[in-house]
């Protein structure tokens, strides 16, 4: 049955496929852009080198000092970087670290963003943005931060790491699913949702297998679009604010956080979003989406305990609490009222145990 919807696009200019790269002086002067800031990781500058020199005189420098969750001191020294360098653009070459800088310095300046990702976490198709200071994360949306051009290519996440292509996947499939159930879900977004879990489940057994496997990376980098772009149009949900409570306030890991806690917040709202579960599991080709989503992480290597990637048992109360002062829409009510389902939750997650639906 077709429920009523409203759904607004995006206005996104998107290139994709293996070689892709090459287009980017033809992109950088459908931008109109002169002088090209270049971002990434320190890790990833060999990526931004070969970028500054495809631009040529069109570069105006690199800042290779992303980090995760764009700490504000690193977000200002961007933007000092680009108004001294006289850029007129931003480009970054990365995973959501890198794509998360360019919208701190676009947020700011307004600088159109040309976004190159080479991770699955999918931030260059919304245009929410997150900064953290003094230890606090705060997210936004603006639509100054949606990045206008983006180029997928294959060839770049070949050498991502398999442990990473592993998490990076799921938090793709992570926001498909809570699109499913979100408050604004469209039947647009519902094909897309269900297309990328189906693409990412299909390609991280593959990539594990052989991560130099190309048609499992296209796949892999299709599913991060098509799950990006739900991300961007529609809502987020209790899976996101336990990966934002526990990423922002407990410094753990943003891929590996949405590993662990997708399969239980998924069987937390099992049995409201019956038509989501469903979807998901066909995509999966599992019986059930929680259990279904918990094998894909196990089965691939991943950890599926908070407490393997770094997260204190002492610290589940608070994560608990911060969890519910402030809870995202979610069609199960998360309130102050739900403080001990969402801690009990927590336990389950940290423990490793398997989702418990209900
Ligand atoms: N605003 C939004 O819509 C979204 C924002 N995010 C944000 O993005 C951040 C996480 O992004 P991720 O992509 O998970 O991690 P990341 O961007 O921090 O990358 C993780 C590590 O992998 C390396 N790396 C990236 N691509 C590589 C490649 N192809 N080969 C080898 N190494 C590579 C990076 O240098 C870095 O050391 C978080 O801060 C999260 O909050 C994530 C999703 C959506
Ligand atoms: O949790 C996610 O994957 C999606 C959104 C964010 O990470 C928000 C942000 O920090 O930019």
């Amino acid at each position: 049955m077709i429920r009523d919807f409203s759904y607004t696009s995006l206005p996104q200019r998107v290139v994709f496929g293996a070689g892709s790269l090459q287009h980017l002086g033809r992109e950088i002067d459908a931008l109109r852009a002169r002088r090209a800031l270049v971002l990434c990781t320190p890790g990833q500058r060999d990526k931004a080198e070969r970028v500054a020199a495809m631009l040529g005189a069109q570069a105006a420098g690199i800042f290779d000092g992303a980090v995760m969750h764009v700490p504000i001191e690193t977000a200002r020294d961007a933007r000092q970087a680009a108004h001294n360098l006289g850029a007129d653009c931003a480009i970054a070459i990365g995973g959501g670290s890198t794509v998360g800088l360019g919208k701190a310095i676009a947020l700011d300046s307004g600088l159109p963003i040309l976004a190159i990702p080479t991770t699955y976490a999918g931030s260059e198709m919304t245009p929410f943005y997150g900064l953290t200071e003094a230890g606090l994360k705060t997210t936004g949306k603006d639509a100054r931060v949606l990045p206008r051009t983006v180029i997928y290519d294959p060839e770049l996440s070949r050498g991502l790491p398999v442990a990473l292509s592993v998490t990076s996947g799921i938090n793709a499939i992570a926001h498909a699913a809570e699109g499913l159930y979100a408050q604004d879900a469209n039947p647009v977004m519902d094909l897309m949702a269900e297309q990328g879990i189906a693409a990412m489940a299909r390609a991280i057994p593959a990539i594990r297998r052989d991560s130099g496997d190309m048609q499992a990376r296209t796949d892999a980098l299709y599913g991060t679009w098509l799950c990006g772009t739900v991300l961007g149009c529609v809502g987020i949900a209790l899976h996101h604010k336990l990966c934002h409570t526990l990423g922002g306030s407990f410094n753990l890991p943003h891929s590996e956080v949405h590993t662990v806690v997708l399969p239980h917040a998924i069987a937390f709202n099992a049995g409201v979003a019956p038509q989501a579960m469903e979807v998901i599991a066909r995509a999966l080709g599992t019986p059930s989406a929680a259990l279904g989503l918990y094998a894909l992480a196990k089965d691939n290597g991943a950890a599926v305990a908070l407490r393997d990637i770094g997260m204190r048992e002492q610290d589940l109360d608070r994560a608990a609490d911060l969890a519910v002062s402030n809870p995202y829409w979610n069609p199960r009510p998360i309130g102050p009222a739900e403080r001990g389902l969402i801690r009990d939750l927590l336990q389950r997650a940290w423990g490793g145990v398997p989702p418990v639906e209900g």
